[in-house]
């Protein structure tokens, strides 16, 4: 089974892939580790992120099995990864590690900005996960309030529209709903009665 989780920035993707992996015996993956990789590897080496034969050729080296979250998680490699993944040939470079994810058994649950619409059209269960900007800011800044960052709630609202804006516009994949998927707004959800929503949508499919 493969069940696609897309959504805008901080929407809770990642919590309920986890929990919904866990739940269901699946594996999951982030994607969105994968395009803020290429973007640490860039800034890393000392690159242009604006340069495309750099941005391409770090897509073609990432090696997932390398991944650290941990360098990974800041606002400004979000920031920065949201750059890189406007770029066709990145997106292509990182598509057949999405894929032979995905068709791995026992199967997967999938978090990104494309999965339903580009990476697996053909997904089990699609589920849109978001909720409004200002929940979103909220929740992400107390996230990293809570690990000490230094941050306010203005930076990171900002963050979170700017970013929205350049993923949902780009001109390859962009973020949008596919037309079979779920919507799960989770504005006014906790996290156990969203994570319930999902496994209603995605038990009614099996
Ligand atoms: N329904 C919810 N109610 C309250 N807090 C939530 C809910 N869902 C997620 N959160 C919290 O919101 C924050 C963002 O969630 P998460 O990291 O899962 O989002 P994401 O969509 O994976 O983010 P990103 O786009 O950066 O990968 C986390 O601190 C998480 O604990
Ligand atoms: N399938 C995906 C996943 C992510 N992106 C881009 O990466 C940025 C960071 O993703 P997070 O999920 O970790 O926030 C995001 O803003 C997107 O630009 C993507 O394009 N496709």
């Amino acid at each position: 089974m493969i069940v696609a989780l897309d959504g805008p920035a901080a929407s809770g993707k990642g919590t309920l892939g986890r929990r919904l992996a866990q739940h269901f015996g699946l594996r999951h993956l982030d994607t969105g580790l994968l395009y803020r990789a290429v973007a640490y590897r860039i800034i890393a080496d000392g690159g242009d992120l604006d340069d495309p034969a750099t941005r391409e050729a770090a897509a073609r080296d990432l090696d997932p099995a390398t991944l650290d979250p941990s360098l990974l998680r800041s606002s400004a490699m979000g920031e920065a990864a949201s750059r890189v993944a406007a770029d066709e040939r990145v997106r292509a470079a990182l598509l057949d590690v999405q894929r032979e994810f995905a068709q791995r058994p026992p199967g997967a649950v999938i978090d990104g900005r494309d999965i339903g619409s580009v990476v697996c059209p053909d997904a089990d269960v699609k589920i849109f996960v978001t909720a409004s900007p200002e929940v979103r800011a909220t929740r992400r800044w107390q996230e990293l309030h809570a690990s000490s960052a230094d941050v306010s709630y203005e930076e990171v609202l900002d963050d979170i529209r700017r970013r929205d804006a350049r993923d949902a516009q780009r001109a390859v994949a962009p973020l949008v709903p596919a037309q079979d998927a779920h919507l799960l707004d989770t504005t006014e959800l906790d996290i156990e009665t969203a994570f319930r929503a999902a496994v209603d949508l995605i038990s009614a499919h099996r």
